[in-house]
C-alpha cells in the first residue's frame, strides 16, 4: 500500500470511529427514552402492554421512507428492528412461543418479527402455541398460516375458532430449502431423504429429477429432519438455513424449492387489541347458513364499501351453527369507518362473526 493510501485509510477509520461513537451515544439515548416510555406505561396502567406492534410498524416504515441509501430500505429497517428489539428487552424481555423445534422457519419468522433480543420458546404443535399464549406463559405466539406454493395451513385456522386470542401481526418469510448432509454422510450413496411434508411438496420437481429413487420420509419438522441424519450415513435432509446452522450440516444443493418466490406467511397471536398503524389488515371468521348465494351475500358488503379482500378461505364446519366457515382477510382496521360498516352488514347476514384482529401489515 502506498503511503498516500495508508494515510487515507487511517483518516477514514478515524472517521468511522468517530461516527460509531456518535451512534453508540444515540442508541444509548434512545434506550433511555424507551425505558422512560415503560415507566409512563406502568403509571398509566400496571398491566400495560410494553410491546406495541402498531408503533414498531410505524418506526420501521418511517425508517424505510426516509432512508437515502447506500444501504437498501430493508437492510436499514433490519438494523432498526434489532435496535428496537434491544430497547424493548430493556422494558421487558419478550417471550415468544413458536412452532418448533429449534431451527424451524417459524423460529426464523419469530426472530425476524421480534428481533434477536426476544426469548423464543419452541412448542411441538400449533395448538400448544395457542395454549401457551392463552395460559399467559408467554407474551406472544408465532404460527404459520399460508404458503405461496402449498396454500393454507388448516391447523392454524382451525385453532382460531375456539380461541380467545387475537392476531397482533403478520410476517412473511422467503422460504429457501437446501439439501443437507452431515459430515459422516456418503454424498453419492444417498438413499433416503427426510423433511416435512410441506417442504417435500415445495421441492417435488427438483427431487423427482435429482433423487428420483431416494426414499422420502416425512417427519414433524425440517429441524427434526436435520437432526435425524446426524446418525445415518446414507441419508440427507431438506431444511432451511437455521436448521443447517444449528446442526452444523453441509448444503450440497442450495435453494432447491421449485418456485423461486416460495414464501410463508406467519401470524403473531396474543391477548392484545392493536390500534391502527395507518396501514393495516383485519382477519375475521364468519359462519354462514347453508343456503344458495351465501358466499355472494357475505362478500357483497366488501364490494359496496370498497374494502379490498386479500384472502378468502373456506373450512368445513365442525358444529351445526358453523355450517360454512369462511376466513377472510382484508385491508383496513376495525376502527376505519368503511370497515365497521362492512362488519355490521356481514354480521347481519352471517350466523356468527368473530373478528380475529386488526394488525399492521407486515413491514419486513
Ligand atoms: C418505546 C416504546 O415501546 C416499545 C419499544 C419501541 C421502540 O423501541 O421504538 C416501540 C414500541 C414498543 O414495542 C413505545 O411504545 O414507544
Amino acid at each position: 500500500m502506498s503511503e498516500e493510501s495508508a494515510k487515507n485509510l487511517k483518516a477514514l477509520r478515524e472517521k468511522i470511529d468517530d461516527i460509531d461513537h456518535k451512534i453508540l451515544t444515540l442508541i444509548s439515548e434512545r434506550a433511555n427514552c424507551a425505558q422512560q416510555v415503560a415507566k409512563v406505561k406502568k403509571t398509566f396502567n400496571a398491566d400495560a402492554f410494553f410491546y406495541r406492534p402498531e408503533r414498531e410498524a410505524q418506526v420501521l416504515r418511517s425508517v424505510m421512507d426516509s432512508n437515502q441509501g447506500p444501504l437498501n430500505d430493508e437492510e436499514m429497517a433490519r438494523l432498526f428492528r434489532e435496535i428496537m428489539s434491544a430497547c424493548l428487552a430493556l422494558e421487558q424481555p419478550i417471550k415468544v412461543a413458536y412452532l418448533g423445534p429449534e431451527g424451524t422457519f417459524t423460529q426464523a419468522a419469530a426472530l425476524k418479527h421480534f428481533g434477536q433480543s426476544a426469548i423464543s420458546i419452541p412448542m411441538s404443535a400449533i395448538d400448544e402455541v395457542f395454549r401457551e399464549v392463552e395460559a399467559g406463559a408467554v407474551n406472544y405466539g408465532v404460527v404459520p398460516v399460508e404458503n405461496s406454493t402449498e396454500g393454507v395451513i388448516n391447523h392454524t385456522l382451525d385453532s382460531f375458532i375456539g380461541s380467545p386470542l387475537q392476531i397482533c401481526g403478520e410476517v412473511e418469510l422467503r422460504i429457501h430449502h437446501h439439501l443437507l448432509i452431515a459430515d459422516t454422510t456418503k454424498k453419492d450413496k444417498i438413499s433416503r431423504i427426510y423433511s416435512h411434508a410441506q417442504s417435500f411438496a415445495q421441492c417435488r420437481k427438483w427431487l423427482d429429477s435429482h433423487y428420483p429413487h431416494a426414499e422420502r420420509i416425512a417427519v414433524n419438522s425440517n429441524a427434526e429432519a436435520a437432526k435425524r441424519i446426524k446418525s445415518e450415513w446414507h441419508s440427507a435432509a431438506i431444511a432451511g438455513d437455521m436448521a443447517a446452522e444449528l446442526y452444523s450440516l453441509e448444503k450440497i444443493s442450495e435453494k432447491i424449492e421449485d418456485r423461486p418466490d416460495n414464501s410463508t406467511r406467519f401470524l403473531i397471536i396474543g391477548n392484545q387489541a392493536v390500534p391502527a398503524s395507518g396501514d393495516d389488515k383485519t382477519s375475521i371468521v364468519v359462519a354462514m347458513r347453508n343456503q344458495p348465494g351465501a358466499l355472494h351475500a357475505l362478500l357483497e358488503p366488501f364490494h359496496t364499501h370498497n374494502v379490498d379482500l386479500t384472502r378468502v378461505e373456506t373450512r368445513p364446519s365442525t358444529s351445526g351453527t358453523w355450517n360454512y366457515v369462511f376466513f377472510i382477510d382484508f385491508i383496513g382496521h376495525i376502527d376505519n369507518e368503511d370497515v365497521s360498516k362492512v362488519l355490521v352488514e356481514v354480521g347481519r347476514r352471517a350466523s356468527e362473526l368473530k373478528v380475529l384482529g386488526s394488525y399492521p401489515k407486515g413491514v419486513l
